[in-house]
Protein backbone atom coordinates (compact mmCIF):
# COMPACT_ATOMS: atom_id res chain seq x y z
CA UNK A 1 0.00 0.00 0.00
CA UNK A 2 2.92 2.28 0.69
CA UNK A 3 4.37 1.84 -2.97
CA UNK A 4 1.65 4.10 -4.11
CA UNK A 5 1.90 7.75 -4.82
CA UNK A 6 -1.34 8.97 -2.96
CA UNK A 7 -2.05 10.84 -6.20
CA UNK A 8 -2.87 7.97 -7.50
CA UNK A 9 -5.85 6.92 -4.37
CA UNK A 10 -9.24 6.88 -5.52
CA UNK A 11 -11.46 7.59 -2.56
CA UNK A 12 -13.55 5.09 -0.82
CA UNK A 13 -16.36 4.83 -2.66
CA UNK A 14 -15.05 4.67 -6.31
CA UNK A 15 -12.50 2.03 -5.56
CA UNK A 16 -13.26 -0.89 -7.75
CA UNK A 17 -14.47 -4.19 -6.56
CA UNK A 18 -12.34 -7.25 -6.53
CA UNK A 19 -15.22 -9.41 -7.86
CA UNK A 20 -16.40 -7.28 -10.13
CA UNK A 21 -19.93 -8.32 -11.67
CA UNK A 22 -19.87 -9.39 -15.32
CA UNK A 23 -23.14 -9.14 -16.90
CA UNK A 24 -24.06 -11.95 -19.82
CA UNK A 25 -26.77 -9.64 -21.49
CA UNK A 26 -24.57 -6.58 -22.90
CA UNK A 27 -25.98 -6.46 -26.19
CA UNK A 28 -23.20 -8.00 -28.98
CA UNK A 29 -24.45 -6.79 -32.22
CA UNK A 30 -23.37 -8.43 -35.51
CA UNK A 31 -23.10 -6.00 -37.95
CA UNK A 32 -22.61 -8.03 -41.06
CA UNK A 33 -26.18 -6.96 -42.60
CA UNK A 34 -24.48 -3.81 -43.81
CA UNK A 35 -21.41 -5.63 -45.45
CA UNK A 36 -22.99 -8.55 -46.94
CA UNK A 37 -26.03 -6.68 -49.59
CA UNK A 38 -29.33 -7.63 -47.10
CA UNK A 39 -32.74 -7.37 -47.31
CA UNK A 40 -34.81 -4.68 -45.93
CA UNK A 41 -35.98 -7.14 -42.90
CA UNK A 42 -32.87 -7.74 -41.86
CA UNK A 43 -31.54 -4.09 -41.77
CA UNK A 44 -34.69 -2.40 -40.46
CA UNK A 45 -34.05 -5.29 -37.44
CA UNK A 46 -30.43 -4.12 -37.04
CA UNK A 47 -31.61 -0.47 -36.70
CA UNK A 48 -33.96 -1.63 -33.64
CA UNK A 49 -31.15 -3.57 -32.05
CA UNK A 50 -29.06 -0.34 -32.40
CA UNK A 51 -32.11 1.69 -30.90
CA UNK A 52 -32.28 -0.26 -28.05
CA UNK A 53 -28.79 -0.60 -27.49
CA UNK A 54 -28.50 3.11 -27.70
CA UNK A 55 -31.20 3.58 -25.22
CA UNK A 56 -31.39 0.77 -22.73
CA UNK A 57 -27.54 0.07 -22.37
CA UNK A 58 -26.23 3.25 -23.79
CA UNK A 59 -23.18 0.97 -25.10
CA UNK A 60 -22.83 -2.56 -26.69
CA UNK A 61 -20.33 -4.26 -28.89
CA UNK A 62 -20.24 -5.42 -32.51
CA UNK A 63 -19.04 -8.08 -34.69
CA UNK A 64 -18.46 -8.38 -38.38
CA UNK A 65 -17.60 -4.72 -38.28
CA UNK A 66 -15.68 -4.75 -41.44
CA UNK A 67 -12.33 -3.10 -39.50
CA UNK A 68 -9.47 -5.57 -40.81
CA UNK A 69 -7.66 -7.53 -38.23
CA UNK A 70 -4.38 -7.50 -39.96
CA UNK A 71 -5.11 -3.39 -39.05
CA UNK A 72 -5.55 -4.00 -35.45
CA UNK A 73 -3.02 -6.28 -34.61
CA UNK A 74 -0.99 -3.80 -36.28
CA UNK A 75 -1.84 -1.11 -34.16
CA UNK A 76 -1.48 -3.30 -31.47
CA UNK A 77 1.27 -4.05 -32.18
CA UNK A 78 2.85 -0.79 -32.77
CA UNK A 79 1.31 0.73 -29.12
CA UNK A 80 3.56 -1.84 -27.69
CA UNK A 81 6.22 -1.47 -28.89
CA UNK A 82 5.81 2.44 -29.07
CA UNK A 83 5.53 2.56 -25.19
CA UNK A 84 8.27 -0.43 -24.59
CA UNK A 85 10.79 2.55 -25.18
CA UNK A 86 12.35 4.14 -22.30
CA UNK A 87 10.28 7.05 -20.99
CA UNK A 88 13.29 9.52 -22.72
CA UNK A 89 12.52 8.38 -26.17
CA UNK A 90 8.54 8.81 -25.40
CA UNK A 91 8.66 12.40 -23.82
CA UNK A 92 10.41 13.15 -27.75
CA UNK A 93 6.49 13.03 -28.65
CA UNK A 94 5.11 14.68 -25.25
CA UNK A 95 2.07 16.47 -25.12
CA UNK A 96 1.95 19.62 -23.53
CA UNK A 97 0.34 23.44 -23.15
CA UNK A 98 0.74 24.05 -26.91
CA UNK A 99 0.10 20.66 -28.18
CA UNK A 100 -2.27 18.57 -26.86
CA UNK A 101 -1.40 15.58 -28.84
CA UNK A 102 1.03 13.27 -28.38
CA UNK A 103 2.66 11.48 -25.18
CA UNK A 104 1.13 12.00 -21.75
CA UNK A 105 2.01 10.43 -18.27
CA UNK A 106 0.24 12.45 -15.60
CA UNK A 107 -3.78 11.90 -16.94
CA UNK A 108 -5.83 13.15 -14.20
CA UNK A 109 -9.58 11.93 -14.29
CA UNK A 110 -11.50 13.99 -11.57
CA UNK A 111 -8.45 15.36 -9.93
CA UNK A 112 -7.02 11.86 -9.13
CA UNK A 113 -3.69 10.46 -11.33
CA UNK A 114 -4.78 7.59 -13.54
CA UNK A 115 -2.25 4.76 -13.47
CA UNK A 116 -2.10 4.68 -17.54
CA UNK A 117 0.28 6.30 -20.21
CA UNK A 118 -1.24 7.35 -23.31
CA UNK A 119 -0.67 8.37 -26.65
CA UNK A 120 -2.82 10.53 -28.94
CA UNK A 121 -3.19 11.51 -32.13
CA UNK A 122 -5.96 13.18 -34.25
CA UNK A 123 -7.73 11.87 -37.92
CA UNK A 124 -7.14 14.85 -39.59
CA UNK A 125 -3.81 15.81 -39.97
CA UNK A 126 -3.71 18.75 -38.97
CA UNK A 127 -6.81 19.08 -36.89
CA UNK A 128 -8.14 22.80 -36.53
CA UNK A 129 -9.86 23.67 -32.89
CA UNK A 130 -10.20 27.36 -31.23
CA UNK A 131 -7.14 28.31 -29.27
CA UNK A 132 -9.44 29.49 -26.41
CA UNK A 133 -11.97 28.55 -24.76
CA UNK A 134 -13.16 32.28 -24.08
CA UNK A 135 -16.27 32.80 -26.63
CA UNK A 136 -15.26 36.00 -27.95
CA UNK A 137 -12.34 34.92 -29.37
CA UNK A 138 -12.07 33.61 -32.85
CA UNK A 139 -9.02 32.78 -33.10
CA UNK A 140 -8.42 29.08 -34.87
CA UNK A 141 -5.04 26.43 -34.62
CA UNK A 142 -4.02 24.01 -36.51
CA UNK A 143 -2.52 21.21 -34.29
CA UNK A 144 -0.28 18.34 -35.57
CA UNK A 145 0.49 14.95 -34.67
CA UNK A 146 3.80 14.05 -33.43
CA UNK A 147 5.62 11.05 -34.90
CA UNK A 148 8.93 9.36 -33.84
CA UNK A 149 11.28 8.93 -36.46
CA UNK A 150 13.44 5.26 -35.21
CA UNK A 151 9.48 4.13 -34.97
CA UNK A 152 8.39 4.62 -38.31
CA UNK A 153 5.55 1.64 -38.63
CA UNK A 154 3.67 3.56 -35.39
CA UNK A 155 2.58 6.09 -37.61
CA UNK A 156 2.02 3.82 -40.78
CA UNK A 157 -0.17 1.49 -38.27
CA UNK A 158 -1.78 4.39 -36.52
CA UNK A 159 -2.36 6.03 -39.94
CA UNK A 160 -4.19 3.03 -41.41
CA UNK A 161 -6.11 2.15 -38.58
CA UNK A 162 -7.89 5.56 -38.70
CA UNK A 163 -8.80 5.53 -41.83
CA UNK A 164 -10.27 1.86 -41.35
CA UNK A 165 -12.12 2.66 -38.07
CA UNK A 166 -13.70 5.74 -39.22
CA UNK A 167 -15.33 4.19 -41.67
CA UNK A 168 -17.01 1.97 -39.06
CA UNK A 169 -17.44 5.21 -36.99
CA UNK A 170 -19.55 6.46 -40.35
CA UNK A 171 -21.63 3.35 -40.35
CA UNK A 172 -22.59 3.33 -36.55
CA UNK A 173 -23.69 7.47 -37.06
CA UNK A 174 -26.10 6.19 -39.79
CA UNK A 175 -26.94 3.46 -38.49
CA UNK A 176 -27.91 5.84 -34.76
CA UNK A 177 -29.75 8.14 -37.14
CA UNK A 178 -32.12 5.65 -38.51
CA UNK A 179 -32.49 4.51 -35.23
CA UNK A 180 -33.79 7.98 -34.11
CA UNK A 181 -36.40 8.17 -37.03
CA UNK A 182 -34.08 10.29 -38.81
CA UNK A 183 -32.79 10.30 -42.39
CA UNK A 184 -29.58 8.19 -42.98
CA UNK A 185 -27.67 10.47 -43.83
CA UNK A 186 -28.84 13.28 -41.35
CA UNK A 187 -25.68 13.42 -38.92
CA UNK A 188 -22.96 12.99 -41.78
CA UNK A 189 -22.36 16.61 -42.60
CA UNK A 190 -21.38 17.50 -38.44
CA UNK A 191 -18.16 15.40 -39.03
CA UNK A 192 -16.80 16.96 -42.51
CA UNK A 193 -14.32 18.77 -40.71
CA UNK A 194 -13.93 15.90 -38.14
CA UNK A 195 -11.77 16.47 -34.91
CA UNK A 196 -11.47 12.62 -33.68
CA UNK A 197 -8.86 11.66 -31.90
CA UNK A 198 -7.35 7.96 -31.51
CA UNK A 199 -5.87 7.19 -28.06
CA UNK A 200 -3.55 4.57 -27.73
CA UNK A 201 -3.92 3.18 -24.04
CA UNK A 202 -1.07 1.35 -21.74
CA UNK A 203 -1.96 0.39 -18.33
CA UNK A 204 1.16 -0.15 -16.25
CA UNK A 205 0.80 -3.53 -14.47
CA UNK A 206 0.10 -1.76 -10.87
CA UNK A 207 1.12 -3.08 -6.92
CA UNK A 208 -1.70 -1.77 -5.97
CA UNK A 209 -4.70 -2.38 -8.13
CA UNK A 210 -7.40 -2.27 -5.34
CA UNK A 211 -6.86 1.37 -4.38
CA UNK A 212 -6.45 3.19 -8.24
CA UNK A 213 -7.81 3.06 -11.43
CA UNK A 214 -6.08 3.09 -14.76
CA UNK A 215 -9.35 5.20 -15.46
CA UNK A 216 -11.43 7.31 -13.15
CA UNK A 217 -14.68 7.03 -13.70
CA UNK A 218 -16.26 9.15 -16.74
CA UNK A 219 -18.15 10.09 -19.77
CA UNK A 220 -16.88 10.39 -23.40
CA UNK A 221 -17.45 13.85 -24.31
CA UNK A 222 -17.34 13.29 -28.26
CA UNK A 223 -20.15 11.71 -29.93
CA UNK A 224 -19.60 8.20 -29.96
CA UNK A 225 -16.79 5.90 -28.44
CA UNK A 226 -15.69 2.88 -30.74
CA UNK A 227 -12.86 0.78 -28.13
CA UNK A 228 -10.54 -1.67 -28.84
CA UNK A 229 -9.51 -3.58 -25.52
CA UNK A 230 -6.70 -6.36 -25.38
CA UNK A 231 -7.97 -9.99 -24.02
CA UNK A 232 -6.72 -8.97 -20.18
CA UNK A 233 -9.91 -6.78 -19.54
CA UNK A 234 -10.69 -4.37 -16.81
CA UNK A 235 -13.51 -2.12 -18.49
CA UNK A 236 -16.33 -1.43 -16.18
CA UNK A 237 -19.46 0.34 -17.12
CA UNK A 238 -21.82 2.07 -14.74
CA UNK A 239 -25.61 -0.23 -15.92
CA UNK A 240 -27.86 2.43 -16.14
CA UNK A 241 -30.93 -0.15 -14.64
CA UNK A 242 -29.48 -0.61 -11.25
CA UNK A 243 -26.07 1.62 -11.08
CA UNK A 244 -24.06 -1.34 -10.85
CA UNK A 245 -19.95 -1.32 -12.17
CA UNK A 246 -20.37 -4.17 -15.01
CA UNK A 247 -17.35 -5.50 -15.88
CA UNK A 248 -17.45 -5.44 -19.84
CA UNK A 249 -15.78 -9.02 -20.85
CA UNK A 250 -13.17 -8.95 -23.77
CA UNK A 251 -15.01 -10.32 -26.81
CA UNK A 252 -12.28 -11.09 -29.81
CA UNK A 253 -11.55 -8.82 -32.49
CA UNK A 254 -15.20 -7.06 -31.64
CA UNK A 255 -15.42 -3.11 -30.80
CA UNK A 256 -16.77 -1.83 -27.64
CA UNK A 257 -19.71 1.00 -28.96
CA UNK A 258 -20.19 3.66 -26.22
CA UNK A 259 -22.67 6.83 -26.68
CA UNK A 260 -21.01 10.06 -26.14
CA UNK A 261 -22.31 12.99 -24.51
CA UNK A 262 -22.80 14.70 -28.12
CA UNK A 263 -25.33 12.14 -28.96
CA UNK A 264 -26.83 12.25 -25.33
CA UNK A 265 -27.40 15.75 -26.14
CA UNK A 266 -28.74 15.45 -30.73
CA UNK A 267 -31.02 12.89 -28.90
CA UNK A 268 -32.46 14.94 -26.60
CA UNK A 269 -31.81 11.97 -23.81
CA UNK A 270 -33.64 9.22 -25.95
CA UNK A 271 -29.53 8.10 -25.11
CA UNK A 272 -27.20 8.53 -22.94
CA UNK A 273 -23.62 8.56 -22.34
CA UNK A 274 -22.90 5.92 -20.18
CA UNK A 275 -20.40 6.39 -16.88
CA UNK A 276 -17.23 3.74 -17.46
CA UNK A 277 -14.24 3.24 -15.91
CA UNK A 278 -11.16 0.69 -16.47
CA UNK A 279 -9.25 -1.44 -13.30
CA UNK A 280 -5.78 -2.04 -13.53
CA UNK A 281 -4.55 -5.91 -12.07
CA UNK A 282 -1.26 -6.47 -10.41
CA UNK A 283 0.52 -8.38 -12.80
CA UNK A 284 -0.73 -8.21 -16.38
CA UNK A 285 -0.25 -5.07 -18.34
CA UNK A 286 -2.94 -4.03 -20.18
CA UNK A 287 -3.54 -1.66 -23.91
CA UNK A 288 -6.81 -0.37 -25.02
CA UNK A 289 -7.13 1.62 -28.86
CA UNK A 290 -10.22 4.03 -28.03
CA UNK A 291 -11.21 5.94 -31.22
CA UNK A 292 -13.50 9.32 -30.02
CA UNK A 293 -15.81 10.17 -33.39
CA UNK A 294 -15.98 13.47 -33.05
CA UNK A 295 -17.27 16.43 -35.33
CA UNK A 296 -16.16 19.61 -36.29
CA UNK A 297 -14.83 22.22 -33.97
CA UNK A 298 -17.77 25.04 -35.36
CA UNK A 299 -20.69 22.32 -34.95
CA UNK A 300 -23.21 24.06 -32.81
CA UNK A 301 -24.31 20.84 -30.56
CA UNK A 302 -28.20 21.23 -29.14
CA UNK A 303 -31.14 18.80 -29.63
CA UNK A 304 -31.74 18.02 -33.15
CA UNK A 305 -35.03 19.97 -33.93
CA UNK A 306 -36.65 16.93 -35.70
CA UNK A 307 -36.98 15.19 -32.06
CA UNK A 308 -38.55 18.47 -30.02
CA UNK A 309 -41.65 19.91 -30.33
CA UNK A 310 -43.93 21.53 -27.65
CA UNK A 311 -44.10 18.26 -26.00
CA UNK A 312 -40.89 17.04 -25.29
CA UNK A 313 -39.23 20.53 -25.29
CA UNK A 314 -35.40 20.67 -25.89
CA UNK A 315 -33.30 19.77 -22.47
CA UNK A 316 -30.48 21.37 -23.50
CA UNK A 317 -28.73 25.01 -24.79
CA UNK A 318 -26.88 24.91 -27.18
CA UNK A 319 -23.12 24.88 -27.21
CA UNK A 320 -19.83 24.98 -29.57
CA UNK A 321 -18.28 22.23 -29.65
CA UNK A 322 -14.31 23.43 -29.95
CA UNK A 323 -14.97 25.94 -27.91
CA UNK A 324 -16.29 23.00 -25.39
CA UNK A 325 -12.91 20.50 -26.23
CA UNK A 326 -10.59 23.64 -25.67
CA UNK A 327 -12.19 24.24 -22.11
CA UNK A 328 -12.25 20.25 -21.12
CA UNK A 329 -8.71 19.89 -22.49
CA UNK A 330 -7.59 23.28 -20.27
CA UNK A 331 -8.92 21.81 -17.32
CA UNK A 332 -7.30 18.98 -17.57
CA UNK A 333 -4.33 20.34 -18.31
CA UNK A 334 -4.44 23.06 -15.49
CA UNK A 335 -6.01 20.48 -13.25
CA UNK A 336 -7.67 21.34 -9.49
CA UNK A 337 -8.20 25.02 -10.59
CA UNK A 338 -10.62 24.92 -13.39
CA UNK A 339 -13.60 23.42 -13.51
CA UNK A 340 -14.06 20.38 -15.60
CA UNK A 341 -16.97 21.45 -18.21
CA UNK A 342 -19.31 18.81 -18.18
CA UNK A 343 -23.09 18.86 -20.81
CA UNK A 344 -25.11 19.03 -17.42
CA UNK A 345 -23.85 22.81 -17.59
CA UNK A 346 -25.99 23.39 -20.66
CA UNK A 347 -29.27 21.63 -19.21
CA UNK A 348 -32.02 23.47 -19.26
O1 LIG B 1 -9.24 1.36 -21.46
C1 LIG B 1 -10.47 1.28 -21.43
O2 LIG B 1 -11.05 0.19 -21.43
C2 LIG B 1 -11.31 2.52 -21.38
C3 LIG B 1 -10.61 3.78 -21.84
C4 LIG B 1 -11.48 4.99 -21.80
O3 LIG B 1 -12.59 4.97 -21.32
C5 LIG B 1 -10.99 6.24 -22.38
O4 LIG B 1 -9.79 6.33 -22.74
O5 LIG B 1 -11.82 7.19 -22.49
FE1 LIG C 1 -13.78 6.74 -21.94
Amino acid sequence: MGEVDPAFIQALEHRPKNDSIEAENIPLIDLSPLINASNADDLARLVAEIGNACENWGFFQVINHGVSSESREKIELASKKFFALPKEEKKKVSRDEVNPFGYYETEHTKNVRDWKEVFDYTVQNPTVFPVSHEPDDKELKEFFNQWLHNLPELREACEEHAEEIQKLGFKLLELIALSLGLRKDRLNGYFKDQTSRIRLNYYPPCPAPNLTLGVGRHKDGGALTILAQDDVGGLEVKRKSDGEWILVKPTPDAYIINVGDIIQVWSNDKYESIEHRAKVNSEKERFSIPFFFNPAHYTWVEPLKELINEQTPAKYKGYNWGKFRTARTRSNFKKLDVVNLQISHFRI
